[in-house]
């Protein structure tokens, strides 16, 4: 399949096989201790593990099998006393070779200090948890009880993503299907960043894959680890941008999560693990508003003393009633605080990986070109951008219609629309541009704004070109067909091709 310019396609195909002459080298872990190590965007790694078992973030590695690797930040840990021994070459990333300013080689060491053993216990608390939900739910047909509801918490870098992707993968391993739910925009988990996941995990993490999760079914076809995501737009990549949005979605994502929970009693034995984006005490009205959305019953923090005692005093009632508990685990000392640069690149890798798939599962994104005129489209608005609009407007002019021509239903929905989306009037280059557009579930036709805002998310299509005298757009989805005449939102997110 030839790729489309820009976005990328067969990792194969950007091996410079010339140099990759380059002998391989070979690790020996030891038993419980880990080998860290990085891998530039512009290197990739071939790597397999020849003797005992290895895994990445709870995810099994196979033995004997070749895996790419580039842009990652891993740890390859050996969970049994035998240890486990690794060989693997780097070669040049012919797609990659001038794209960042990292160095080509790659960095490594192996750590006999691991939290492992602290990660690998709260998931044997976890799971006997579950093992008692299952008993009790076995027997009592007509008052079924949920599994943990687990949230995850910590300072920026703190290794939250990684530990909830190490208890899910041990999860997994224990035939569990524990909901995985992102609630940071940053990182886009079975989707584009900017939006917020909830998906049931009942198979392994694709390692190779842009932040190790792997592929899914918004965006087609998949390989061997289908995973469906229930996905919320939030349109941002910071929980600050737009916050009143971002509560909204978070609630509504709560509810889907919830009810989700109460259809397949294998989800609601396994329960949930929650990612977060980086929170203080500060922001302890997004924690709150998360433990009650999603029935949070545990609050993991992360190294942070202060927060854990912060946070006890703030729930206090809910220890009480013996609601909520609390565990403290450590940070791992292997987690590496990443860069805006690196972020921002694996974020352009997991969009390109959104329309062109994998190497071992490559899509055939489609180009199209619509008309505008067809598409409503709304905009999620920038509560910064829309603040310091209205403090251009002179005192006393109303922002919004004359308060008598309004009923008490239509105030609420405008205003509650206002706060989220606006229609935008004229597309243009200027506003949809290299810009990534959520395809809605909703119709054109519907007039509720309130659904609107309710609707999940069918997939995402790349705007590439806007056309403003034909007002035409050309369109990038991630599978051959005619996009839906539904109601599309424009994101903040960009990306060039
Ligand atoms: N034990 C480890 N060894 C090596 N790298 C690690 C380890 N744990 C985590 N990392 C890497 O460190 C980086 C940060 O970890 P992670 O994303 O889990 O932290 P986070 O708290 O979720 O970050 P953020 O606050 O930015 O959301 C990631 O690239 C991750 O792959």
């Amino acid at each position: 399949m030839s790729a489309i310019p820009g976005f990328g396609g067969d990792l194969n195909s950007n091996i410079d096989e010339d140099s990759s002459i380059n002998k391989s080298s070979f690790v020996e872990i030891n038993g419980q201790s880990e080998w860290r190590f990085e891998v530039p965007f512009r290197t990739i790694m071939k790597l397999k593990v020849v003797n005992g078992i290895g895994e990445i973030f709870g995810t099994e590695l196979p033995l004997n099998v070749e895996i790419l690797l580039t842009g990652v930040k891993y740890a390859l840990y050996a969970p049994l006393d035998e240890g486990c021994k690794v060989e693997y070459y780097c070669t040049p990333n012919r797609a990659n070779s001038t794209s960042t300013n990292e160095e080509d080689e790659i960095s490594e060491y192996i750590s006999e200090e691991t939290s492992m053993n602290h990660y690998m216990n709260l998931h044997f608390a976890l799971e006997s948890y579950r093992q008692s939900i299952s008993e009790h739910n076995f027997v009592n047909t007509s008052s079924q009880k949920t599994g943990p509801r687990v949230l995850v918490v910590g300072n920026r870098h703190s290794g939250k993503t990684a530990l909830v992707k190490t208890l899910a993968s041990y999860a997994c391993k224990m035939d569990r299907s524990p909901i995985l739910v992102n609630l940071n925009p940053r990182d886009g988990v079975f989707s584009v960043p900017g939006s917020l996941t909830a998906t049931p995990i009942s198979d392994a993490f694709d390692v190779e894959s842009v932040n190790g999760w792997g592929g899914s079914t918004t965006s087609g076809s998949t390989f061997h680890n289908p995973k469906q995501p229930l996905v919320k737009n939030y349109g941002f990549t910071s929980h600050s941008d737009n916050l009143d949005l971002y509560k909204y979605q978070i609630s509504k994502l709560g509810v889907a999560v919830v009810s989700r929970m109460e259809e397949d009693i294998i989800v609601k034995n396994s329960g949930l693990l929650i990612d977060t984006p980086p929170l203080s005490i500060k922001d302890f009205t997004i924690i709150e508003n998360i433990v009650s959305d999603f029935e949070v019953n545990i609050i993991v923090v992360i190294g942070n003393e202060r927060l854990l005692i912060d946070l006890k005093k703030k729930f206090k009632h809910k220890i009480a009633s013996s609601q909520l508990d609390f565990i403290k685990v450590p940070k791992s000392g292997g987690v590496i605080e990443v860069d805006d640069a690196f972020i921002r690149k694996s974020q352009e890798e997991s969009i390109k990986e959104y329309f062109n798939g994998t190497i071992r599962n490559p899509l055939s994104p489609f180009k199209t070109e619509l008309d505008a005129k067809d598409f409503v489209i709304y905009k999620c608005v920038d509560s910064l951008e829309a603040n310091s609009n209205i403090s251009f407007l002179p005192s006393g002019d109303s922002f919004t219609p004359e308060a008598s021509e309004m009923t008490d239903g239509d105030r609420k929905e405008e205003f509650s629309l206002e706060t989220y989306y606006s229609r935008l009037q004229e597309p243009s280059s200027s506003n949809l541009d290299n810009s990534i557009i959520a395809i809605t579930q909703l119709p054109q036709n519907n007039k509720l704004t309130r659904d609107l805002l309710n609707t999940c998310i069918l997939g995402y299509a790349h705007v590439s070109k806007f056309d403003d005298t034909k007002s035409k757009m050309k369109v990038l989805l991630p599978f051959p067909g005619a996009l839906p005449r539904n109601i599309l939102i424009s994101t903040s997110i960009g990306y060039t091709e």
